[in-house]
Parts: C-alpha cells; structure tokens; sequence
C-alpha cells in the first residue's frame, strides 16, 4: 500500500459518511466546517463547482482546525494543484484520466478518484491505489455491484457515492470492501442558504451514528 492511500484510509475510516459540499457564499464555508464538525463529520469534500469552492476550501482550513477539509470536482492537474495551495488535504474526482494518475503520483496529497466499471477500478488500482470513489453509486448498480466486484477485485476498498441518503447508505456500509460513503444530504441546500447551522449538525450527528 502506497503512503497516501494510507494517509486517506486513515482519514475516510473516521467517519462513515464524507460531507460532498457545494458550497455558493464563501461566507457560509466556516460555519458549515464548524457545523458539520460539531456533528462528528470532520472530514468534508467541498467541490469546485462554484467561483468560491476554492477560497472556501482556504477559509476552512485556517478557521476550521478541527475539519480536515478535501476538494472534490477535481477535473485536470491545475485543479489538482489548486486545490492543494488552498489547503485541501485531500482530492477527489468524479472519473479519472491518465493525467490525474500523473498528477497524483507527484503530490504528497492523496488522490481518490471515480470509477463506476472494473476497468476502472483496474486502472486506478495499477495507478497504485488501494481506494477508489464508486460513483454515481447508484445510477451504477448500487450496493449490488460493489459486492459483486468484491471477488475479482478482492483488495479495493470503496467509498461510493451519488444517491445515496439515510434511507440506503446502511446497505453500502454493510459492504466490507466499502470504508465510508459519500453524500450531499448532510447539508440541503435550503438549510445552508438559511444559515441553519443546528439542524445541519442535528443531520451529521445521525450520519455519524450510521454503521
Ligand atoms: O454530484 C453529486 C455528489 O457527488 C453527491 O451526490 P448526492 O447529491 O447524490 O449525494
Ligand atoms: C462527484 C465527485 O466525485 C466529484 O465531484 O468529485
């Protein structure tokens, strides 16, 4: 096992679920860390999906010490290098290309890319990755797959997400090749945009009693 895919087992066994944030004020990040947190999820994936993703991951990590703040949404080595000046201490893709691999194997940061076909999980696996995204999870066969997979590919581990909530995230973590999944239901957009940072930590704080 490489060093980083240690580093990020280590961090993704911490907590069953990941928090994948899309985060639209920058002004909203820290108390959103500092909320989820509070509720036990401290590692969280704030994506590069807005003009702010990246000031925010900045501001997580100076104002948020107990969060371990990564980036998701990483789509070519400049994000990946981006996301690092910022401070994300870890980073994740929705796929993978040969030119993330490169990036990865470069950068002391861990790498946890996207894969929904054993072709891929292959490709990230002869890239020296022992952890690989299974996404979107259900839209690509659900918990059924990762078990399926679990005999020919029998030494990764998943962190699968898309679709996945309270109502199903227990059928993934039942799984043993499955560490923690991944969700944007620990923080609902209307929740954010009205600064309900209490029921946000209420909906972590279940989520981090899943398992
Ligand atoms: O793009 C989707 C994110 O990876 C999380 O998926 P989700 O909103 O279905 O939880
Ligand atoms: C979906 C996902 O894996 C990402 O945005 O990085």
């Amino acid at each position: 096992m490489s060093d980083t895919t240690g580093t990020l087992l280590s961090i993704l066994k911490s907590q069953p679920v990941m928090p994948v944030l899309i985060i639209e004020r920058v002004e909203d990040a820290v108390p959103l860390a500092r909320a989820l947190a509070a509720g036990g999820l401290k590692a969280i994936e704030v994506t590069l999906r807005t003009a702010v993703a990246l000031d925010a991951i900045r501001a997580i990590s100076e104002q948020s010490p107990d969060t371990l703040v990564g980036a998701g949404t990483i789509l070519s080595p400049d994000d990946y290098q981006a996301a690092v000046e910022a401070g994300a201490r870890f980073i994740v893709s929705p796929g993978a290309t040969p030119a993330l691999f490169a990036a990865a194997r470069t950068s002391g940061v861990p790498y946890l890319p996207g894969t929904s076909t054993a072709s891929e999980i292959m490709a990230a696996r002869e890239a020296g990755l022992g952890i690989v995204k299974f996404f979107p999870a259900e839209q690509s066969g659900g918990a059924a797959f990762l078990k399926a997979i679990s005999s020919p590919i029998a030494d990764m581990k998943f962190c699968p997400t898309g679709g996945i909530s309270l109502r199903n995230a227990g059928d993934y973590l039942s799984l043993p090749n499955v560490v923690c999944v991944g969700g944007s239901w620990v923080a609902p957009k209307d929740l954010v945009a009205a600064g309900d940072w209490d029921a946000i930590t209420k909906l972590a704080s279940e989520a981090a009693a899943l398992r």
